[in-house]
């Protein structure tokens, strides 16, 4: 493509409109679904290794994203940028293809990673990996996964991939451009054949980019002809722009999803509850909860998203305290590496249960058979929004979604017209009273210190979002203000002058400065 545009995928109307109708929402599932391919037709294309392995995984037909890439890339070893809708099989998707790379040209030489898939988070990058050693458990020659990601002991897993055979990386970029500084693991990946940024967008998004940058400079070049895959629920328009540093022109644009269409699956019905103040918050995710619950008490496996890590932290010590009748889990990026890891495998074993959590399982997290995702404050974009609610629904289960926001929060509703998001069908806030005597009783009982730190953790991601939300810092401050009396806080909690100054609130009435004890 002469602009550096992506192509549009192959233009055939009648096999188009046949697909579309045929693959958008179709789920993967292991059930007869009319127009689904089993994988068994893939034999000749795919190595009877992998077949046996998706077999084995359950997998008995291809979902549309996974046949859309198998069918219509014009060879496996093509560049291309994939959009399907969350939960819909994309893992399998690139991984299949990669591997096939290697098996069918004779790739594998010892020692060098063939395969170097690039996500945002280490419990995707633990899944990935898993996903991976599943799909290559039958094959003759074993495959070697190898992860590496940050707050993991970093010499240990380096001895390990130095000494090891890892023929597949799956990595978070800080810690790859960290072991990149390495001379024996570039030698490593002197070999690469396919490199995949999973959750592309928000890979070349301003947070991940300069990384990403450095990684690349250090990988064979591309003109070495290694395959770049890109894939994504959400693959906003300027991703365009960027997507060049890992594909050649020319490479090829393959979607499941109808471009008039919101990229949220379409099982999930969505509501909001808007609240007339902040005061509200605690009080309406417990109705919220609760009414959920008594809907459906059978099927009840929930995700609670809260817009910061230490927010995240109060809002458990409250669900614990004021939901006993529920186990609930937290997860978010101030707990250790161990801690993580163990709460990501106990949600995805527990058939029931809350996990209060913030965006470290935002994108990817395959959490079998969460019922509902319920969002508590102001959505960072519309693609967080989307990746948020395929938590829930994935691999053909149903779901349902939540979103609280408060009145300043509400212009997320009207200014992202194309998702079905409707009002909540209960009337909440005239339920509040009951809950709000509930949050009374509970959050004495919650840590100070756990309230100080939501306290500046509120501050501190409102106030990137002032004019969207319509207030100066002053408001901000009466509002983060009242959010601490809504946490029991007799006054606002004390935060730190430097903290104050580096939130650019200095001088901002409201706020009480003075040193607490350290966290
Ligand atoms: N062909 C298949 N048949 C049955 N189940 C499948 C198939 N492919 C994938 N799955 C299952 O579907 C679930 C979702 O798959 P996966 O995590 O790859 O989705 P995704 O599209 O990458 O989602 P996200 O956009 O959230 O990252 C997983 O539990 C996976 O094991």
């Amino acid at each position: 493509m002469s602009d550096g545009r992506p192509p549009r995928a192959p233009k055939q109307p009648e096999q188009e409109q046949g697909h579309t109708e045929r693959t958008v929402d179709t789920p993967p599932t292991t059930v007869a679904h009319e127009g689904q391919t089993p994988f068994s037709t893939m034999k000749g294309v795919l190595h009877p290794g992998l077949l046996q392995g998706v077999d084995a995984m359950g997998f008995k037909y291809m979902s549309p994203v996974q046949e859309k890439v198998l069918k219509e890339l014009p060879s496996l070893s093509s560049d291309c940028l994939v959009q399907a809708k969350t939960g819909t099989g994309k893992t399998a998707a690139f991984l299949l293809p990669a591997i096939q790379n290697l098996l069918s040209h004779n790739m594998l030489r010892r020692g060098h990673v063939g395969i170097l898939v690039i996500c945002p988070t280490r419990e995707l990058a633990l899944q990935i990996a898993k996903e991976c050693v599943d799909i290559a458990s039958h094959l003759p020659e074993k495959l070697e996964c190898h992860t590496a990601f940050g707050g993991t002991q970093r010499a240990s897993s380096l001895k390990r991939f130095i000494e090891g055979n890892p023929a597949i990386l799956v990595a978070t970029p800080g810690r790859l451009d960290d072991m990149l500084g390495e001379e024996k693991v570039r030698q490593k990946l002197q070999g690469l054949k396919t490199l995949v940024l999973d959750e592309a967008d928000r890979m070349l998004d301003a947070g991940f980019a300069p990384a990403i940058h450095k990684i690349l400079k250090r990988l064979p070049p591309k003109s070495d002809g290694w395959q770049g895959m890109c894939f994504s629920a959400t693959l906003p328009d300027r991703v365009n722009d960027v997507v060049k540093c890992v594909l050649f022109p020319g490479y090829t644009s393959l979607s499941t999803i109808d471009p008039n269409e919101a990229p949220t699956v379409a099982r999930v019905p969505q509501f909001y509850v808007t609240l007339p103040s902040i005061k509200q918050t605690f009080a309406a995710l417990l109705a919220v909860l609760e009414k959920e619950y008594e809907s459906n008490p059978d099927d009840f496996k929930v995700v609670v998203f809260g817009t910061t890590a230490n927010g995240v932290g109060m809002l458990y010590d409250l669900c614990k305290l004021a939901l006993p009748q529920f186990k609930t889990f937290e997860l978010h990026s101030r707990m250790n590496q161990n801690a993580r890891t163990r709460t990501t495998n106990e949600f995805k074993e527990a058939p029931r249960g809350i996990l209060i959590a913030s965006d470290v399982v935002g994108r990817g997290m395959d959490f079998p058979n969460v019922s509902l995702v319920v969002q508590l404050g102001l959505p960072m974009n519309t693609e967080q929004y989307i990746h948020r609610v395929g938590r829930t629904a994935r691999a053909g289960r149903d779901g349902r979604a939540v979103t609280i926001l408060f009145s300043n929060e509400a212009f997320f509703i009207k200014t992202n017209p194309t998702l079905p998001i409707k009002p909540y069908p209960t009337d909440i806030v005239s339920e509040l009273p009951k809950y709000q005597s509930l949050v009374d009783k509970s959050f004495p009982q919650v840590e100070e210190l756990a309230k100080t730190k939501a306290y500046q953790a509120f501050l501190g991601y409102n106030k990137t979002y002032l004019k969207k939300l319509q207030l100066g810092p002053k408001e901000l401050v009466q509002l983060a203000n009242e959010y601490a009396y809504a946490m029991g806080c007799p006054e606002p909690p004390m935060i730190d002058k430097r903290v104050v100054g580096k939130m650019g609130l200095k001088g901002v009435p409201g706020l009480r400065i003075g040193s607490r004890d350290r966290d």
